[in-house]
């Protein structure tokens, strides 16, 4: 008999199953070199991911010298996407022990999902680069309901409860777009410290934290919902 507590776990992508940040990065500082801007080097990248690429965009601008006017953030925004359209696991790989993870869950006859901020396309495209996409019964992106509904507005893992067919449900994330988004859906959530976090690990609210994806099964089993 299948005791583990949950019908469905979802992850966040960036940060938390794939390390995208030096492709991010790439396609960050081709924006800034139309910009003019001097480029993020790519560790320092880290900090400024969640919530979306103009975010990101936004926050290496006002760190080199403030917001160009809304036509000018507009055309540089167009070409991050366009260079990341073209250059989208050029570095991108899963976090240690990430798949492993992902067979050891569908081994216990879980579902998987994505729900990410990045735009559903690009998220498709990686995983599917990557060989991961058909392992998830749905992919969510930050557009697939609205921008005003990507996270942290629980929406989109409503949206995955609804899709699955169950609300026996986890999230795995690295930011607090992703433990608020949980939170106000009801979910559990798991972060992981390796990830972008944008505050310090114990500051995010999640319910559990993991320091590798080895430590996810036991982690997710102790949470009772
Ligand atoms: O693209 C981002 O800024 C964040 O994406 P994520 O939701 O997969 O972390
Ligand atoms: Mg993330």
């Amino acid at each position: 008999m299948n005791d583990f507590p949950f019908d469905i776990v979802g992850f966040d992508l960036d940060g938390t199953l794939l390390d995208t940040h030096g492709d991010l990065a790439d396609a960050l500082n081709h924006a800034m070199a139309k910009a003019g801007r001097p480029p993020v080097p790519h560790a320092e990248t880290r900090d400024l991911i969640g919530g979306g690429s103009k975010k990101m965009l936004g926050r290496a601008l006002d760190l080199t010298g403030g917001r160009p006017s809304d036509a000018e953030f507009g055309r540089l925004h167009a070409a991050l996407l366009d260079h990341y359209s073209r250059n989208i696991a050029n570095h991108t790989k899963p976090f240690p022990g990430a798949v492993a993870a992902l067979d050891a869950l569908q081994e216990r006859g879980v579902r998987l999902a994505v729900v990410t901020n990045k735009y559903e396309r690009f998220a498709r495209e990686v995983l599917g680069t990557l060989g991961l996409a058909e392992r998830f019964f749905v992919i969510l992106g930050g557009d697939t309901l609205g921008p005003e509904r990507s996270k942290p507005s629980p929406d989109l893992l409503i949206e995955m409860t609804e899709r699955g067919g169950s609300a026996n449900c986890a999230y795995v994330g690295d930011t607090t777009y992703d433990t608020q988004a949980a939170r106000a859906a009801g979910m559990p959530c798991v972060a992981v410290r390796f990830g972008f976090c944008d505050r310090e690990p114990e500051q995010l609210g999640a319910d559990a934290l993991i320091d590798h994806f080895d430590d996810l099964i036991p982690a997710l089993a102790s949470l009772s919902r």
